[in-house]
């Protein structure tokens, strides 16, 4: 019986120790199908590499969308690497919605949720357009509520993109769908018209689900999206202050002085970072 469980845990190792490899270096990664994908890929790991204090971080927001993606593979690389593992076993992942919280499981990292962990280390978090000052538009996913949450909760949130994310001013210039607004579902008709008639919004639609579902977006928190577009931003704090205050509206898409510092990734392989 001894003798079993015995060999039992030495095969438990040894298969264990047989997964771990490496963390593949960012200068010889394997092709993916697009310049695109690899462009978001190589901006999550630089972010990655250069941000996360392995030996000090433990409790670590994964954000959402196709780019944070790479970033829960990148801290599931720390976790197979026999030089990392054992700080990288000690992480607590918190996601910002339904797809994150799968990509932490399914990088084989521990879950956490922002009611036990209220104060985080370090956020990775992708966005739809980051401006000059650092100001985002996020919610593109539809999860901008509990982004913001947990990246208002970080001391540290680093930005991951393509350059295709990156304005070349205001707010409002590359993502023209307008500005997420998440909403209380029995007050959509009436924050569509203060949006119009109070603050001046050029179009403001109520974000629908089709073809994958008939009628409105739903969010991870029962309520529906807005995209509220206005042009380009001049001041953001200032609109999203105006937008917070109508009734009905949980939470913006406008990430005012919330950002660390922001990577965009390249189709050519290279970085640019704006602190
Ligand atoms: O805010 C978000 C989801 O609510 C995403 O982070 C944002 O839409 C960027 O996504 P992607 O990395 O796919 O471009």
């Amino acid at each position: 019986m001894f003798r079993n469980l015995k060999s039992l845990v030495h095969t438990s190792v040894r298969r264990f120790a047989a997964k771990m490899t490496s963390i593949p270096d960012v200068k010889n990664l394997p092709t993916l199908h697009s310049t695109l994908e690899e462009a978001k890929r190589v901006a999550a790991y630089r972010a990655v590499d250069e941000n996360l204090d392995y030996a000090n971080h433990r409790v670590i927001g994964v954000g959402s969308g196709s780019t944070v993606i790479y970033v829960a593979e990148r801290l599931g690389q720390y976790l197979l690497d026999p030089q990392f593992s054992i700080y990288a076993s000690q992480f607590i992942c918190i996601p910002t919605g339904f797809q994150s919280k799968e990509l932490i499981l399914t990088n084989g990292l521990r879950l956490g949720s922002v009611e036990q962990y209220p104060v985080i280390d370090i956020v990775f978090d992708g966005a739809d357009e980051v401006d000059v000052n650092l100001q985002l538009i996020k919610g593109g996913g539809g999860c901008l509520f509990q982004e913001k949450l947990v990246s208002t909760s970080a001391s540290k949130f680093v930005v991951v993109a393509d350059y295709r994310k990156r304005s070349p001013k205001y707010l409002g210039t590359n993502w023209v769908k307008g500005v997420p607004i998440e909403v209380v579902p029995t007050s959509y008709i009436r924050v569509l018209n203060d949006l119009k008639t109070k603050l001046k919004c050029k179009n403001a639609v109520l974000r629908q689900g089709a073809p994958a579902k008939a009628g409105p977006v739903v969010t991870d928190n029962c309520n529906f999206i807005i995209d509220a577009h206005f042009g380009e931003i001049e001041h953001p704090e200032k609109l999203h202050q105006d937008i917070k205050m109508l009734v009905g509206v949980v939470e913006t898409g406008l990430f005012i002085d919330n950002a660390s510092k922001a990577y965009f990734g390249n189709p050519d392989g290279s970085v640019e970072m704006l602190v």
